[in-house]
């Protein structure tokens, strides 16, 4: 115990020793010795146990019947906002309303006995439940979500990858806000309608004005109080996370990927969001197995079209022609970040075998051990070969990438657009490509698009010689005319 917290236990005692001194009755105050020996008393004599038991029993059983009914309908009311607009005034009632009006109800429908205090502590837990959790759910980040949809998880994969982790830390302030009002609620439920347990016990000992098991009562009442209340708050602080082994799974070999040779065509699309024009009639084919690349200046439309393209946001009217599955490389990684590396793989990808993933570790020049770290445990270079690498993982025909490359040194920068190329060579996917950055132009675009806005047009096409094919002299060519170009 710390220095201060003894000195302010022993200050309460010395002055209740004083109030009970000057008051000199003992059936107002009674003087603290006394209640020591009602309460050491109390600890020898079995019923305190049955009572201690009861009141437990009535704990766990509030406490579960509020979890299990308010988790899923905080769930419901996060995911649907109209049955929480629906829900939310029944919410207000229950928490508005006065602790005795549930006893009053209760007392009415189920007696004196067991289930009212358990109804009452469930009234007063059960929206503070409902209330976190949708709320957990609702900001669940937007981004991870939209990474779900692109690569197309299903609807388990996001409520128990996605949703559920992002409800721990909803969960914790949870059973902080509720572990003290449990115990209460229940003590309250017994004094005024229950027929065993420790609110009972306080309640006859008031009638039999025996003050001094009424204090005694009430003291260990806020000991086991804090106990309970520390139990739920060390549930709450427990780290959730666990390393997993990552295990040798038998090993088949790799799939040969027969890739779509279409273009990608759009025509006539329009899209605003409100009065901000962003496309009219806009235009554009890209080269399949082609490195398409879209430059042009900050906020002119580069990401709406890969949104567009990827479902991440819908547009106004006009047509698109694609065919395959379309992988994301995201400009700000969008890794999840309670899964580790080889869980954010298997994620978009459940049946790719250790070997392939290893392969690809391989061509982006990283670690096997790297498998079993989290995102916050990996640099940022090393993120933003992850983000390609579950993207390639999950054996798209097009890649669009959002400025994948920036905010990443010029060395890395370079070796990275190296390992891409290498992979772009072997697997013959189609990327698309967003880029104000004409160093990455020059070493990866083949089909360029200048563009202008808004709304977004495009100023200038540029048809450069296959990747694979380049030397350090027709980069440089490319940067000089790109260069020329975005100066003029
Ligand atoms: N979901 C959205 N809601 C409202 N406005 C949006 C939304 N997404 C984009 N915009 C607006 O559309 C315009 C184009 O944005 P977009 O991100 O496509 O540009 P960009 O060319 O990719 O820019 P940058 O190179 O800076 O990423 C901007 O004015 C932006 O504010």
């Amino acid at each position: 115990m710390k220095k201060n917290t003894a000195i302010g236990l022993i200050l309460i005692l010395l002055v209740w020793w004083i109030i009970a001194v000057l008051n000199n009755n003992q059936l107002l105050i009674p003087f603290p010795q006394k209640v020591f020996l009602e309460m050491v008393k109390l600890f020898k004599d079995l019923n305190f146990y049955g009572d201690l038991l009861n009141t437990f029993l009535k704990i766990i059983v509030g406490f579960f019947i509020s979890v299990f009914i308010g988790i899923p309908i905080g769930i419901i009311s996060g995911l649907s906002k109209s049955f929480f607009e629906i829900f939310r005034p029944f919410l207000m009632l229950i928490q508005s309303s006065p602790v005795v009006s549930y006893i009053a109800i209760a007392m009415l429908w189920f007696g004196i006995g067991f289930y009212t205090p358990v109804f009452v502590a469930f009234m007063v837990i059960f929206p503070v439940v409902v209330l976190n959790i949708s709320e957990g759910i609702r900001s669940t980040d937007k981004k991870l979500l939209e990474m779900a949809k692109v690569f197309n998880l299903d609807k388990k994969n996001i409520l128990l990858k996605i949703y559920f982790p992002s409800l721990i830390p909803f969960l914790k302030s949870t059973l902080n806000m509720i572990s003290g009002s449990l115990w209460k609620s229940v003590v309250v439920g017994e004094f005024l309608a229950g027929d065993r347990g420790l609110g009972v016990s306080l309640s006859f000992s008031k009638i039999a004005l025996n003050t001094d098991r009424v204090f005694a009562y009430t003291i260990l009442l806020a000991i086991l109080g804090m106990i309970s209340e520390k139990m739920l708050k060390g549930i709450s602080s427990k780290n959730l996370r666990r390393e997993k082994e990552i295990k040798n799974k038998i090993i088949k070999s790799s799939k040969k990927v027969n890739r779509i040779s279409e273009d990608i065509i759009i025509k006539s699309l329009n899209k605003k969001f409100d009065d901000n024009v962003i496309l009219s009639g806009f235009d554009i084919a890209f080269k399949s197995g082609k490195i398409n690349v879209l430059l042009g200046e900050s906020g002119i439309g580069k990401t709406t079209i890969l949104n567009i393209l990827s479902g991440i946001v819908g547009k106004d009217n006009g047509e698109i022609y694609i065919n395959g599955k379309i992988g994301y490389i995201f400009q700000d990684d969008r890794l999840v970040p309670w899964l580790n590396v080889y869980e954010n793989i298997k994620l978009v990808n459940e049946d790719i075998n250790l070997n392939e993933i290893i392969k690809y570790l391989n061509l982006l020049n990283l670690e096997k051990d790297i498998l079993t770290k989290y995102p916050d445990e990996l640099s940022g270079g090393m993120k933003k070969r992850v983000n390609i690498l579950r993207a390639i993982a999950y054996n798209p025909d097009i890649i669009l990438m959002d400025e994948a490359f920036a905010s990443l040194d010029i060395s890395n920068k370079y070796k990275i657009i190296k390992e891409f190329i290498n992979i772009q060579k072997k697997e013959k996917f189609t990327v698309i490509m967003v880029t104000h950055d004409p160093f990455e132009v020059s070493n990866l675009g083949e089909n360029v698009f200048l563009l202008e806005g808004k709304p977004l047009k495009i100023k200038k096409k540029f048809k450069f010689k296959n990747v694979f094919e380049r030397n350090i002299e027709y980069n440089h060519t490319i940067l000089y005319e790109i260069n020329k170009i975005l100066l003029d």
